[in-house]
Order: C-alpha cells, then structure tokens, then sequence
C-alpha cells in the first residue's frame, strides 16, 4: 500500500540493505543488465535480446540484426572515434517543492546510475556545408521501443550543437553520432538525460576541451535538470531544480528489476498534474533522505507518484504487484515514471521478477544500481 507521498510500505532499501549488499556480491558476476527472457544458448551460439525460444527464424532474425548493427557503427571504428556510455539512473528520494517564477519546480532528488545503459559512438567528419552539421543516428535494442524524434530534436543534436556555440568553436565541420538505445523513453530513466551528458562527454574529447572544462556542465544544466548528475553519476543528492549538486552517498551494489508497462510519462506533464494536487512528504523522511551519507540509508520516496499514477493508471498496479512480490524488498516509481524498480536480494531473484513482469507484457529488465557515469570506453 502506498503512502501519501508514494513510498512503499515494504520494508526500504535501509532496513534491508545488509542482506541485500552481501548477498548481491555473488550476483553481479552475471552479465550486466542482462536480458531475462534469453532462452539457453543454442549450438549456433548464444541469442541475446528478444530471440524467441523455440522460434527457428528467431535467430536467422538476431544475426541479421547483428549485422546491420555492425554496419551501422563500421564506420566509428578506428583511432578518431570515441565510445561513450550513457548509464540510466533511478530516483530513490524524489521531493518535489513549490513552482519557481521560471515554471520550474524545487526538488531534492538522490540519484543512483545503473548498470543499464545506451552507448554512443561519435566521430569528427568531413564538413557537409559551412559550420557544425551533426549526423545523428539511433537505433534501439533490447525490445526498447524505436525512439521517435527527429535527429534534430534529439537532445544529442541540441548538446553537441549548444557545446558548439558555448565554445565559440566556428569550424566547418560534421559530428557523426551513433546512439544504441537500451533506456526506453519517457520512463522516469533518464535515457534522454544520459544521452546528453555522454555526448557532452564526447564531443569534448573529439575538440579537445578537457574534461574538468566548467562550460561542460553549464551546457548540461542548461539542457535539462537531470543531466548534470550524469556527468557525475554513482548515487548523489541534487538540490535546486534537481540540477545543483549537493552530496555524494556511498552506492550500493544492490540488485534491481524494472519495470515499464506500455506507455510513458511525460515529465512536464506529471508536474502539471502534481500542481492540481501536490502532495507532500514527511518532513521526518526528508530529514532522514539529506541526512543519508549512503544509498542504504536513503527512504525511498517520491512524491510524483500519485500524479504519474493519475496519467497512467496501470502504473498503480505495476507498482502494487512488484511491491508484493516475495523477492522484491521494496518497490518505487522513478522520477515521473513510468519505470517502477524493484529491489531484490540478487541477481537471480531480479533476473525472476523481470520475467515474470515481462510475462505480463511489461517491458522488464534485471540490472544493478553501478558507480557508473557518462563515460568514454576508449578509442576502438
Ligand atoms: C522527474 C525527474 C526526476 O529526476 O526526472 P524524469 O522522470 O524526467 O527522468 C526530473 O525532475 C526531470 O528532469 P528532466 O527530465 O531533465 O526535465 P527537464 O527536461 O529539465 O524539464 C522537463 C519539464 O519538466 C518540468 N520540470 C522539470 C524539473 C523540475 N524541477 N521542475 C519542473 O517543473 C518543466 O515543466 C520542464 O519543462
Ligand atoms: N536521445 C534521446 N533519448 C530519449 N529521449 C529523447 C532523446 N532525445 C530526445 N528525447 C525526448 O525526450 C523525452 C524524454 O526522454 P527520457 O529522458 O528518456 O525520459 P525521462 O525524462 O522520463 O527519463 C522523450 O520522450 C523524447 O521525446
């Protein structure tokens, strides 16, 4: 059952935390974000994401796809590109506040990356005209639905281009960006977000602008209130909008199933619907969520919840099921949803909780909270 600010009523990440941590050691020796509708591996080698067990043409279909994959970033390969990971992040603490003048709303937001990621491949090109063109391409995996935005809108195009203009930089020149997605939309994940910060990360390498360079996070600021905490990642607390680094807390290596049914939140929607009826959270959660110096110790709350739930009321029974469920330790909506993460003792019993959820006909999968954060992987 739900509280007024959308907190569980299991048992929190706090009070399990022990058990949760040692026993999740041995699980993260599995495969990070690991698809868990993946049938054994056939003599052929293994299928990964989305094969269907006892289809023959399932892994014709996966090969396929692999090699279109392969054709899409042959074209990174070399000493000139860089690979940048985007990791996705939940909300364990999520207080949001009054409206500000700007139509923004006060928050206190802890963030945990996760191990869940998309990857971003960019490299500098010949000029197609005068000035900066970026040549944006994205493809989703892992049964994420395709991303529908338009190269130009995609909030990749708006960091290298906004990065550009913040540097003064006047070359004639393209960016080629290829995006994997594995972070669906509009899930309370902060795909979009992640995506911003890598490609900040990215381009700034691709110009040689260090890293520790301040414009990087202005232009991330600038691009939305979550992306600056991607370029900083691992578990931290934001105050401001949700954009002005606080903390850090010491993150946990806690095992995590999501779950997204159909449908996805749109967070500026779910800010209007907080507005007709905010809801509050106890200031005694509040104090214990700044005081937390370590992700176990943070109550999971957040009070987007009920207005996210009004938007999209299956979420509610996502919620409901994942929170009764016998190898979940605690369940919470992310951000605006319409993510719900599920707290397991391990990786194995995430890894149940997703299928199951997937048998819903919910997209589902078993990861990890990570130290991770926007990051290059190195030169391929
Ligand atoms: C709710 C949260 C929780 O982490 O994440 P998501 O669920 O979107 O991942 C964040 O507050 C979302 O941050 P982000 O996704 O970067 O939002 P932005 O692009 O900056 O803003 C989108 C819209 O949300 C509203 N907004 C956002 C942040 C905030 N503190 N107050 C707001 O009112 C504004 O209407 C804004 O136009
Ligand atoms: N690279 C991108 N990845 C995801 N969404 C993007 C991207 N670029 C633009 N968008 C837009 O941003 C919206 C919010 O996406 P996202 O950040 O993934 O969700 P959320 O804010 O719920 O975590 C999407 O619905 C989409 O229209």
């Amino acid at each position: 059952m739900a509280n007024k600010s959308g907190g569980p009523s299991v048992p929190g990440l706090s009070e399990t935390a022990s058990t949760t941590l040692s026993r999740s050691s041995t699980a993260a020796t599995s495969a990070s974000s690991a698809a868990v509708s993946i049938p054994a591996p056939s003599a052929a080698g293994a299928p990964s994401e989305g094969s269907g067990a006892g289809d023959p043409c399932a892994v014709d279909l996966l090969d396929v796809a692999r090699v279109a994959q392969q054709v899409e970033t042959e074209r990174f390969r070399g000493p000139g590109s860089v690979r940048v990971v985007a990791p996705a992040k939940v909300n364990l603490f999520l207080d949001i506040g009054e409206v500000r003048s700007d139509g923004y709303h006060e928050a206190v937001s802890i963030m945990h990356a996760l191990l869940l990621h998309d990857v971003l491949h960019l490299r500098l090109a010949p000029a197609r005209e005068a000035g900066l063109s970026v040549d944006l391409t994205c493809r989703s995996r892992g049964g994420v639905a395709p991303l529908d935005v338009a190269p130009e809108d995609n909030i990749v195009t708006k960091a290298v281009r906004r990065f550009a203009q913040a540097l003064e930089r006047d070359v004639d020149e393209t960016v080629a960006v290829h995006v994997e997605k594995r972070i669906p939309a509009q899930a309370g994940l902060g795909g979009g977000s992640s995506d911003a910060a890598a490609a900040l990360v990215g381009v700034a390498r691709l110009w040689g602008v260090p890293e520790d360079d301040p414009r990087i996070e202005e232009v991330a600021r600038s691009l939305g209130a979550d992306v600056p905490f991607f370029l900083r990642g691992g578990c931290a607390c934001f105050t401001g909008v949700g954009d002005v680094f606080s903390h850090e807390l010491a993150p946990s290596n806690a095992c995590v199933a999501l779950i997204k049914p159909e449908g996805g939140v749109s967070t500026s929607a779910a800010y209007r619907t907080f507005d007709a009826c905010p809801q509050r959270i106890a200031p005694a959660d509040r104090r214990a969520a700044l005081d937390a110096r370590h992700a176990a110790d943070v109550p999971l709350r957040n009070n987007l919840t009920v207005a996210s739930e009004q938007l999209l009321p299956v979420l509610a029974e996502v919620r409901a099921w994942a929170s009764g469920h016998a190898d979940v330790q605690a369940a919470l909506m992310s951000g605006s949803g319409s993510t719900v993460f599920a707290v397991c003792p391990s990786f194995d019993a995430a890894a149940r909780v997703a299928a199951q959820a997937q048998a819903r006909g919910w997209w589902a999968r078993a990861t990890m909270f990570a130290p991770v954060r926007a990051a290059m992987v190195g030169a391929r």
